[in-house]
This record gives structure tokens, C-alpha cells and sequence, in this order.
């Protein structure tokens, strides 16, 4: 075997609700975790040195460097397996780059899957999530995928009881959002408000609606306490909500920390339906129709991998 595919899919917070920051600079969290059909592949392939390349929507804006969340993942790996850490990680972003959809925390948990099955390190996959938890928090989520409730600082997670297909839309912005720079601006229009931090808590009208696979409730029940702040830092983000929920969308929120907003629509007619609005108003870049949940990181078999790099 010379080299493995691995593909893995964006998320989008149901919940996020944020406590105080903690002694180590990261916040407390409720997450409800949901994974959705926008993926990225990460194909590793033995080589004479470790290599990123990347293609796909904004690939100019990931770097190919040792910074590379992927990069890294393989250089943890190497270590903790005593193996060379030389190979060619071509990434093929489907995953809004700095879009608030974790995709580079998605390639880094596809990059150790890949790493481990072309090593044949046999590592247990909740030891790779724990691996995962040191490149990023929202790395073990992508990982596991379907619905989940991460707590700590989005590490810790626990799968959610769910039912039902989830028909989404994705309005996607020009330019990223810098994740710390929305936690702290979080924080700044918290000290501005002078009003106490909660304990982040899961909404049992959220879980509810998840066991009950409905549709309608949830899109009521979203909620994402870094919304405030992403809209404070590009304040064009109100009008892309205002336009996909006048457009039939069930529920409109910030995705994780920005800029893409998330719209669950009532079937997949409705999700094309809020697409084309969002599209008319010229409030977003574009449009992308996705459903959840999907399952994790996952290896593509040989036989159905459409390209090498
Ligand atoms: C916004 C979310 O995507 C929601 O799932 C995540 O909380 C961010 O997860 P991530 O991109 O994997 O973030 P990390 O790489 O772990 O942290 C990046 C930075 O985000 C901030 N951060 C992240 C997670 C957390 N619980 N509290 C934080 O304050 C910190 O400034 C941290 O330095
Ligand atoms: N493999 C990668 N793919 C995309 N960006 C990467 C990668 N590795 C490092 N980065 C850097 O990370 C930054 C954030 O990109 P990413 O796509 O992970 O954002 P995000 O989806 O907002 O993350 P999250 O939702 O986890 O906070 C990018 O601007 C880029 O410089």
C-alpha cells in the first residue's frame, strides 16, 4: 500500500454556548457537534519528505508549510509511532477554508487516520481523537462526526440520540474569520455588557427536538453564543441571516466563529428554495445545500477513489 485516502466532513455547532475563559486561555463549552456532506479528502502518500499540496476553492489561503494542520498531524503521529514522518498530503478542500466549519481540524483528524492506516499503526481510534485534542479542539469531533456533544473546550464528546435527515444551506463569505479573534471579541462585548458569564448548559428543547427528528423545532432551537461577536466583527454577517430566514429558512445562525451562516430548511426543495434567495441578495459569495448527519472520518476505498494527486 503507497498511499491512503481519507474523507471527512464539515461541521456546524447546533449549540454553542461559551462560559468563562479558562486558566489555559480556552473557554468552556457546550458544543452540539453536527456533521454535514461538505468534505474535504486527504490523500497521504509515502514520499522523500513531508509535502503538502492543496486544491480546491481559496487553496491559496492554506499553507503548505509545517503549519499545516494536516502537516502536523502527521509530524504528532510519526512521533508517537517512531516512524518517518515523510509523506505527500495532498488536500482536496470541499470545507469553507476559515469559513467557522473546522476545516482544518478535518484534515488533521483525516491526516492521522491516513498516517495510521498507511503505517499500519493499529492505533484505537479514541487514542487518534486524543492525539487529535492536541492539534485542535474541534478535532476529535471530526473524527467521530454525526451529532455529538463536545464539553471542555469541545474535546470531550458524547454521541447525541438523533433521528431524521437535516437539510441545510451554507451561505459562504468573502475572506475568513480569525477563530481567537471572534472568542475574543466575545469576551470584550461581555466585559462591555458587565453582565456574569452562565455555565455553559446543553438546551434540552435542542436534544428534544434531535431525538424527535424535528425539523421545525430545531431550527427554532439553534443558538451560538459567538454569533454576537462575528457579527460585530463583519457586520455585513446580519444581512446574510435576515436574507436566508426571509428567504424560508426554518432557523439561520453563525457558523462556529464565521463568517458562513447556517440555515436548516424543511426538506431538501426547501434548502434549494432558501439557496436561490440567498444567492438573489447578493449577501453572501455563494451557496452550498448539504445534509446531516454524516458520519466521520472515514478511509475511501481504493476502488472508489476518483483521482490520485
Ligand atoms: C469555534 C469552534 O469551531 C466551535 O466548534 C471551536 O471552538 C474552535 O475550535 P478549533 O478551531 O479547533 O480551536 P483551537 O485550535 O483548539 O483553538 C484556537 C483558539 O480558539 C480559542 N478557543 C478555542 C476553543 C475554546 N474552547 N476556547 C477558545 O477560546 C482560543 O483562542 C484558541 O487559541
Ligand atoms: N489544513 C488546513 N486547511 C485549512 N486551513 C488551514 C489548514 N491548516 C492550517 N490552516 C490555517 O487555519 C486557518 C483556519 O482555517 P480553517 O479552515 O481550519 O478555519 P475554521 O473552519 O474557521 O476553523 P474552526 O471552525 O475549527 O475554528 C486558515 O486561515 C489557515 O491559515
Amino acid at each position: 500500500m503507497n498511499s491512503v485516502t481519507v474523507q471527512v466532513p464539515a461541521k456546524v455547532n447546533l449549540q454553542l454556548a461559551v462560559g468563562a475563559v479558562r486558566p489555559d486561555g480556552y473557554h468552556e463549552l457546550v458544543s452540539v457537534f453536527h456533521a454535514v456532506s461538505l468534505y474535504d479528502e486527504v490523500t497521504v502518500t509515502r514520499a522523500d519528505e513531508l509535502v503538502v499540496t492543496v486544491e480546491g476553492e481559496n487553496a491559496d489561503d492554506v499553507p503548505v508549510d509545517r503549519s499545516n494542520l494536516a502537516a502536523r498531524a502527521v509530524a504528532l503521529l510519526a512521533d508517537r509511532l517512531g516512524q518517518s514522518p515523510d509523506v505527500h498530503v495532498h488536500l482536496r478542500k470541499g470545507i469553507p477554508v476559515a469559513g467557522g466549519m473546522a476545516g482544518g481540524s478535518a484534515d488533521a483528524a483525516a491526516a492521522l487516520v491516513a498516517c495510521d492506516t498507511l503505517w499500519r499503526g493499529n492505533t484505537p481510534r479514541d487514542m487518534l481523537r486524543r492525539l487529535g485534542a492536541e492539534l485542535g479542539s474541534d478535532v476529535p469531533f471530526s473524527d467521530l462526526g454525526g451529532t455529538a456533544i463536545g464539553t471542555g473546550r469541545g474535546e470531550r464528546l458524547a454521541a447525541v440520540p438523533t433521528v431524521g435527515v437535516y437539510h441545510w444551506v451554507f451561505a459562504l463569505a468573502d475572506g475568513g474569520l480569525s477563530t481567537p479573534a471572534v472568542y475574543g471579541e466575545c469576551d470584550r462585548l461581555r466585559e462591555a455588557a458587565g453582565t456574569p458569564v452562565p455555565d455553559p448548559a446543553p438546551s434540552e428543547s435542542l436534544i428534544a427536538a434531535l431525538r424527535a427528528g424535528d425539523v421545525p423545532a430545531l431550527g427554532a432551537t439553534l443558538t451560538n453564543d459567538l454569533q454576537d461577536a462575528a457579527i460585530s466583527l463583519r457586520p455585513s454577517l446580519r444581512a446574510t441571516l435576515d436574507a436566508g430566514l426571509a428567504g424560508g429558512a426554518l432557523g439561520g445562525i453563525v457558523s462556529g466563529s464565521g463568517p458562513t451562516c447556517a440555515f436548516l430548511a424543511a426538506d431538501e426543495a426547501g434548502a434549494r428554495t432558501v439557496a436561490r434567495a440567498l444567492a438573489a441578495s447578493g449577501t453572501c459569495r455563494t451557496t452550498r445545500v448539504a445534509f446531516g448527519q454524516v458520519g466521520g472520518a472515514r478511509v475511501v476505498p481504493q476502488r472508489l477513489r476518483s483521482t490520485a494527486p
